[in-house]
């Protein structure tokens, strides 16, 4: 009878749900996507955490796919009564051994950086690259307009979150990556020079969306936004706790523990009048995206398909590839 019971569970573990496969992993519970690992932590009937890692080679860019399994995983988490708290985070750890393929090789798996047993890694030190190039350059304005419609998406799911999220910036930040963390009640990041958070749009000939331009000027204030996003500024740790893009900075080593001490305070506040106050927060910045959704997507799709933005974003592309070092 044990045996069979072990065998069953042991069936069940290994069946992949509809969401993605779940394991039972030294009592904690994770469950994973391809490119998004949730761990939860805590004891079964009491609070607890999940931490929310990116793994989608080489630089957590955010793809269609990503976008749509991220949202996949929140969903489950808010269903998820017993869960209070998220923290999102980097997979992308220093690994050694790894061998980057040859910059000629175009396929998306040619592109990432790979171990020696040919597995697909992530860059270290990349908490995300934000928004996929490739999902913006040189496709059709259907596809320019679904994508959109993913990147809101993701982008009011996290603002109107009623968990308590936090991010845990383990690598760099640019863009759409600083987006995901300023869609969060609390940023802590790694203090380590290389790495940089902004939103530098204005770099690449592009503007960042008014709404994500609003979560901006909530988080660092208007002056502050309206010089950073001109100059597409990317701060380095000091400089973002200093303007307000980060709440804390922290050794490298010390980041994810930071974050959860961070958490339990937080947790400690009851979750109606904190879900409340964060409502009452947000809602008049995301309503403002929320009535006008398809005329942004259809502003999006026309303003990306442009020539001089293709071209703009050709250029940086290719300045990505050949830039040393
Ligand atoms: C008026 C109407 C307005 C409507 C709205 C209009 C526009 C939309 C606006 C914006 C919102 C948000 C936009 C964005 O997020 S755009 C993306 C911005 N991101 C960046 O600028 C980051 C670029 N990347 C880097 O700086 C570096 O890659 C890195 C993240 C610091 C990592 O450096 P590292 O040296 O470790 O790696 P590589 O540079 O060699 O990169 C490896 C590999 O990945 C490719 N890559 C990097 N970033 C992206 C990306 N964002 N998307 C897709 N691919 C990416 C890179 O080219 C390399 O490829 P290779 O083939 O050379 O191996």
């Amino acid at each position: 009878m044990a045996m069979a019971l072990r065998a069953a569970s042991r069936v069940l573990l290994r069946a992949g749900s509809r969401l993605g496969r779940r394991e039972a992993v030294d009592g904690a519970r994770r469950f994973a996507n391809k490119r998004v690992l949730v761990e939860t932590e805590g004891a079964a009937g009491a609070t607890r955490i999940a931490v929310m890692k990116f793994r989608n080679p080489p630089v957590n860019s955010l793809s269609l796919d990503f976008l749509t399994e991220f949202v996949i995983s929140l969903e489950k988490l808010e269903n998820d009564k017993s869960i209070r708290g998220v923290i999102l985070t980097s997979d992308s750890l220093k690994r050694g051994n790894q061998t980057k393929v040859a910059a000629t090789e175009k396929t998306e798996e040619k592109r990432a950086t790979r171990d020696h047993g040919g597995r697909l890694q992530e860059r270290p030190g990349i908490f995300s690259a934000g928004l996929d190039l490739l999902e913006m350059y040189g496709r059709n304005p259907a596809h320019y307009a679904e994508y959109w419609k993913a990147v809101q998406e993701l982008w009011l799911r996290l603002y109107l979150s009623s968990l308590t999220l936090m991010s845990a910036i383990n690598g760099a930040s640019p863009a759409g990556g600083c987006l995901l963390a300023i869609t969060c009640d609390y940023r802590i990041m790694a203090d380590n020079p290389k790495y940089t958070i902004g939103l530098n749009e204005s770099l690449l000939g592009i503007v960042a969306p008014f709404w994500l331009k609003d979560n901006y000027v909530n988080t660092i204030g208007h002056r502050a936004a309206e010089r950073a996003l001109q100059l597409g500024t990317l701060f380095p740790p000091a400089e973002a706790l200093k303007v307000g893009v980060v709440d804390e900075v922290v050794p490298e080593d010390q980041v994810h523990s930071k974050t959860l001490s961070v958490m339990a305070k937080w947790l400690a506040i009851p979750d109606h009048s904190r879900q409340l106050t964060k409502t009452m927060m947000r809602k008049a910045t995301a309503d403002n995206l929320i009535k006008q959704r398809e005329a942004d997507i259809q502003n999006f799709a026309s303003f990306i398909s442009r020539d001089s933005i293709q071209k703009s974003l050709h250029m940086y592309l290719e300045k990505l590839k050949h830039k040393k070092g």
